[in-house]
């Protein structure tokens, strides 16, 4: 069980950092990672004490598949991998319920996983009900993502949480998927979860950084209440990538945050370990800007290049509509559709 620490409007503040890096990251390598990647990012989280790493597709449990990019390992033998190099760490699998299913949590479970995080879009948490109270029956500790949250606010976004806590979801993320919020936008919405949760269930914040808001988004939403805050390590992550786990704990520990992790081993493992791994660098460039401008989910980058090539159409501009078509997680599909449309209007002068 989750201690549900207090809420300190004036801090010192206490968080949980997640680092999604053999998650989020998964996207930036085209869910590509191998057991000795795992491996070796996991052993150097754990030595510098982050308390949850998160192992999966890219998209979630389940999510190898035609649709979404295949996995270059079976994601359960990753996971497999990352409990047994973990000494303290607990690992975290994250799963959109459809695509995953009961089935693979249940085997996430049994491989040693035991945090599981179920993300629905910002106004759907409805469809993740039954998940969370299978979830807690496997004896998980549970995560909620509210995905896209710049689609709802605040008040809105509260309810989607009072939802998921109801039924057994033990801390409820604002996810900035595009990394489209700033500042007050998130302090807003994390303030508005609180209120709405109270002693209920932890709120967390998930940052991108797409307008370079990430890690001062996040030290905002820790000071709105925020308990636990993800990021990976050299901003490994769909689009422009995440807040990066190493420059979180450095300023962390220059504000009154304590994280409790190692910022030199950090480092270190940002710049030894995963640097070099890395098959392509998250930037914030004209179409991950141009994402987090129109809103647009980070996931939809690599979606939207392969798109671009293939019917000679920019990407950004691709992002742009997708952006005017307010297109949701769930919807890659419609990216060709977009593309198709802007080929012929270009054709059509
Ligand atoms: C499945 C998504 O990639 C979850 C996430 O990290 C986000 O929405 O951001
Ligand atoms: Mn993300």
């Amino acid at each position: 069980m989750v201690q549900v620490l207090p809420h300190h409007p004036g801090g010192p503040y206490e968080v949980r950092l997640t680092d999604t890096t053999l998650r989020d990251g998964s996207h930036a390598v085209s869910h590509q990672f191998t057991e000795q990647n795992v491996r070796d990012v996991v052993r150097a989280l754990d030595d510098a004490r982050v308390e949850v790493i998160e192992v999966t597709h890219g998209d979630g449990l389940a999510g190898s598949s035609f649709n979404y990019g295949f996995s270059g390992t079976n994601e359960m033998d990753l996971i497999s991998a990352a409990v047994d190099e973990a000494k303290n760490a607990k690992i975290a699998c994250l799963m959109l319920p459809g695509l995953g299913t009961l089935h693979e949590m249940k085997e996430a479970r049994e491989r040693g996983a035991e945090v599981i995080r179920i993300a629905t879009h910002s106004t759907e948490a409805d469809i993740s009900i039954q998940h969370f109270q299978a979830a807690r029956e496997m004896g998980f500790e549970t995560v909620g993502f509210l995905m896209l949250s710049h689609m709802n606010t605040p008040q809105g976004l509260a309810e989607q949480a009072r939802i998921m806590a109801d039924a057994g979801c033990q801390c409820v993320y604002v996810v900035d998927s595009a990394g489209h919020l700033i500042l007050e936008d998130v302090s807003d919405r994390v303030d508005a979860l609180v209120q709405e949760l109270g002693d209920d269930a932890q709120v967390g914040y998930h940052g991108h950084q797409n307008l370079s808001f990430g890690v001062a988004n996040s030290v905002l939403a820790v000071r709105a209440g925020a308990r636990q805050i993800d990021g990976t390590l050299a901003a490994l992550g769909a689009g422009a990538g995440n807040s990066p786990t190493e420059v979180l704990a450095a300023v962390f520990e220059r504000q009154d945050i304590k994280a409790d992790v190692d910022v030199p081993k950090l480092l270190d493992a940002a710049e030894d370990v995963v640097k070099p791994i890395m098959t392509r660098i998250p930037l914030m460039d004209r179409s991950s800007i141009v994402q987090g401008k129109a809103g647009v989910y980070n996931s939809f980058l690599i979606h939207a290049e392969r798109a671009a090539e293939r019917y000679g159409v920019p990407a950004h501009l691709i992002l742009e509509e997708i952006g005017a078509r307010k297109l949701v997680g769930g919807q890659e599909d419609m990216i060709i559709d977009v593309a198709v449309a802007l080929k012929k209007e270009m054709a059509n002068g």
